[in-house]
C-alpha cells in the first residue's frame, strides 16, 4: 500500500525541494581531505594494503587521491624483535562522510581482512588509522583527531611528506618540522614495491 494513498494529508515532495535541501546539505555538496595511515606485519602485507585501498575506494562518497610510496618499518612501541616488521603507507581521501562514518568504515576495511583486536599494538594483517580529517580537532577517545601519536610516528610521517612536503598536521604543525624531529631510524622506503592507485 503506498503511504500517500491512505492519507490525503502527505503530500510527496516535488524533487525541486529535494534537490534544495540536498544542496544545502554541506555533508553531500562539501568533500573533506582525510589522511589515512595504513600498515601491516602479518600475511601477504602488501596485498593487504592493496585491498585496504581498493575496499576504501569502494565506498560511496569517498575517493583515494592519492597513494605514498610504500616503507618497511620496525614495530613502533613493541620490545624489538618480538613482531614481523611493518608495510606502512598514506593515502590522501576525499569525503563526503563524516568523521565517525570513516572512522567505522576504516573498522569495517580491517575486519574484512581478518584483523583480531586482542593486545595493544599487536601484530596485525591491517590497521587503517585516521590520522587528519581536514582541521578537525578532537579529543574523543573513540575518535580522536589529529591522531594522537601521529606526530611521533617516523612511519606515518615519512609517507605522508613523501605525498605533500607542505602537509600540516592539525594542532603540532609541518609534517617537515616533525619528521625531522623523529628518529627515522627502521623507517626504509621499499622502492621495489608500489600501490596502485585505485581506479
Ligand atoms: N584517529 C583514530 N583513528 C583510528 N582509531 C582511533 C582514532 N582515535 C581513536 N581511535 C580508537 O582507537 C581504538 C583502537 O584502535 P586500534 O586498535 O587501531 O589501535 P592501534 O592501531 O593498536 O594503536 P594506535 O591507536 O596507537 O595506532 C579504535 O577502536 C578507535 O575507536
Ligand atoms: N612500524 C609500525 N609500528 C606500529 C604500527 C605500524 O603501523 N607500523 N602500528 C601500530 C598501531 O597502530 C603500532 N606499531
Amino acid at each position: 500500500m503506498k503511504p500517500n494513498q491512505s492519507d490525503p494529508t502527505v503530500q510527496p515532495v516535488p524533487a525541486a525541494v529535494v534537490a534544495a535541501v540536498d544542496a544545502a546539505d554541506s555533508t553531500l555538496s562539501n568533500p573533506h581531505w582525510a589522511v589515512l595511515a595504513l600498515g601491516a606485519n602479518l600475511g601477504n602485507r602488501l596485498e593487504n594494503l592493496q585491498g585496504a585501498l581498493d575496499a576504501l575506494a569502494d565506498t560511496p562518497g569517498l575517493r583515494v587521491k592519492a597513494v605514498s610510496p610504500v616503507y618497511e618499518t620496525e614495530p613502533w612501541g613493541v620490545e624489538p624483535g618480538t613482531q614481523p616488521s611493518y608495510l606502512n603507507a598514506v593515502a590522501l581521501v576525499r569525503t563526503t562522510l563524516p568523521p565517525s562514518s570513516l572512522l567505522e568504515r576504516a573498522q569495517a576495511v580491517e575486519e574484512a581482512f581478518l584483523r583480531v583486536r586482542d593486545e595493544r599494538w599487536g601484530a596485525r594483517t591491517l590497521d587503517v588509522d585516521i590520522i587528519a580529517y581536514a582541521d578537525v580537532v578532537s579529543d574523543d577517545p573513540v575518535l580522536t583527531l589529529p591522531h594522537p601519536r601521529a606526530h611521533q610516528r617516523a612511519f606515518v610521517l615519512a609517507p605522508w611528506h613523501d605525498l605533500d612536503p607542505e602537509a600540516q598536521l592539525p594542532g603540532h604543525g609541518a609534517v617537515a618540522t616533525l619528521l625531522a624531529a623523529v628518529d627515522r631510524a627502521g623507517v626504509t622506503p621499499r622502492t621495489d614495491l608500489e600501490l596502485r592507485l585505485p581506479e
